[in-house]
Parts: C-alpha cells; sequence; structure tokens
C-alpha cells in the first residue's frame, strides 16, 4: 500500500525567494520538497549544494518537528553526482530526509543503501532513461524509492518520455508497495500516463511553480495517483 505523494523540484522556483517559495507550495498541498542537485560531473549542469539545504532546512523544518509553526516537508535528494557515496553524511547534516542516488554513478549499489541507511535517513536509486529497469530488481527490496527518470537528467522543464512507462509498471508489478517516483515534465497533461503505470511519487518542477493556481495542478495530479493506485488496491 502507498500513498500519492506530490514533490515540487525547487529547479524551477525564484532562488532568490526560495523559503517563500517553498511555504507557496507546501501550503498549495505539496507533501515533500524534491532537491535537485547537480555536479556539473555526473550531468552537464550545476545546481545547489549544502549551505542551500542547510538554509532552507531552518526555513522548513523536518515534519516531526512539533516545537516549530513553519511550513515543515520531507527532504528528498536527488543527488545528480558522482561518487554519491563522499556527499551522505554532508547532506545528512544540512537536512536531508532521503538521499536518491544514481545507479549509474555508483559501482556498489548495495552499499550505499546501507550507508544511507545507517545513518538514519531513506535511500533511493535512480536510473537514466538509458538505464534497463531490471538493474533495480535486486536492489527493491533494500529500497525506500526507485526514481525513473523521464528526462535525461540535468536540466528542468523538459519534455516527459511516455516511452519510460513500461519501466514503471514493471517495477510497480514486482514491488507493489515501494514509492516509484516519476521525475521531468510531469504536469496536467503527462500525469496520466505515470498515474496509470503505477507511479505514486511525482515531481513536478515547471509546472507547479510556475502555474497560476499550484494547489489546483498538485491536487489534480494526487487525484489521478489516488484513481489508479485505488484501482489497483493499492492506495493506503
Ligand atoms: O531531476 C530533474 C532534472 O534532472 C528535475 O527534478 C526535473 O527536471 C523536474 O523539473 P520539471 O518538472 O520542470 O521537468
Ligand atoms: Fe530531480
Amino acid at each position: 500500500m502507498v500513498k500519492p505523494i506530490v514533490a515540487p523540484s525547487i529547479l524551477a522556483s525564484d532562488f532568490a525567494n526560495l523559503g517563500c517559495e517553498c511555504h507557496k507550495v507546501i501550503n498549495a498541498g505539496a507533501d515533500w520538497l524534491h532537491i535537485d542537485v547537480m555536479d556539473g560531473h555526473f550531468v552537464p549542469n550545476i545546481t545547489l549544494g549544502q549551505p542551500i539545504v542547510a538554509s532552507l532546512r531552518k526555513a522548513v523544518p523536518r515534519v516531526n518537528d512539533t516545537e516549530s509553526t513553519k511550513p515543515k516537508a520531507f527532504f528528498d535528494c536527488h543527488m545528480m553526482v558522482e561518487e554519491p557515496e563522499k556527499w551522505v553524511a554532508d547532506f545528512v547534516k544540512c537536512g536531508a530526509d532521503q538521499f536518491t542516488f544514481h545507479y549509474e554513478a555508483t559501482k556498489d549499489p548495495l552499499g550505499l543503501v546501507k550507508l544511507i541507511k545507517s545513518h538514519g535517513i531513506k535511500a533511493a536509486c535512480a536510473i537514466k532513461p538509458g538505464t534497463p529497469v531490471d538493474v533495480l530488481y535486486e536492489l527493491g527490496p533494500h529500497l525506500d524509492m526507485a526514481l525513473v527518470m523521464t528526462v535525461e537528467p540535468g536540466f528542468g522543464g523538459q519534455k516527459f518520455m511516455v516511452e519510460m512507462m513500461p519501466k514503471v509498471e514493471a517495477l510497480r508489478a514486482k514491488f507493489p508497495n515501494m514509492n516509484i517516483q516519476v521525475d521531468g515534465g510531469l504536469g496536467k497533461e503527462t500525469i496520466p500516463h505515470a498515474a496509470k503505470a503505477g507511479a505514486n511519487v511525482i515531481v513536478a518542477g515547471t509546472s507547479v511553480f510556475t502555474a497560476a493556481d499550484p494547489a489546483d495542478v498538485i491536487s489534480f495530479m494526487k487525484g489521478q495517483v489516488s484513481e489508479n493506485l485505488a484501482a489497483k488496491g493499492l492506495l493506503d
């Protein structure tokens, strides 16, 4: 059983007003914040690192912080970096709740999952469009989430690759209770494909942050995911 989760990608936000932008989407119904970390090596782009995540953590406390009245969120860190092992401790320290590494970036995926979990946060693994889904079959039982990229990682605002949906279907068939995330080009037009395939964690940058009514986009996507999970008997 899984829940519908919408995770706006802060890459599409106005970084000069990052805290307010995040409060805006949380108040509009976002469950997680998706934080795209790019190193200019694993992907041809550089985005943000630990100082920004640490600052954002002060503006957006952890979900279990009962003291603060500020809007809270789960920090879903998508690590598009080489040698992801090097960054686990730093990202735990600056406030990550989940560390998603790329299968293509490590020689020891299971060792990395164990390292991430040893720090007390969630471990997830992403695959690029050219990577076959079966690389995740052995790792799946150890993961908190699998991420099927629906664009080539590196940039926001790209076109959704519907041809990735068989990967999502295959994962959902094998792992009915696992969080399965899709990332890239998701919005009101493309969500029906991802929801039908069985994805339950929806990353959406451009479609949420540029919307006149972000709450409408978020609730539409959650509704589509809920309907499809319910039809499969998997809605928590
Ligand atoms: O990982 C990513 C790119 O590598 C981003 O999370 C993704 O592109 C989301 O942005 P958008 O919804 O605008 O496509
Ligand atoms: Fe991402």
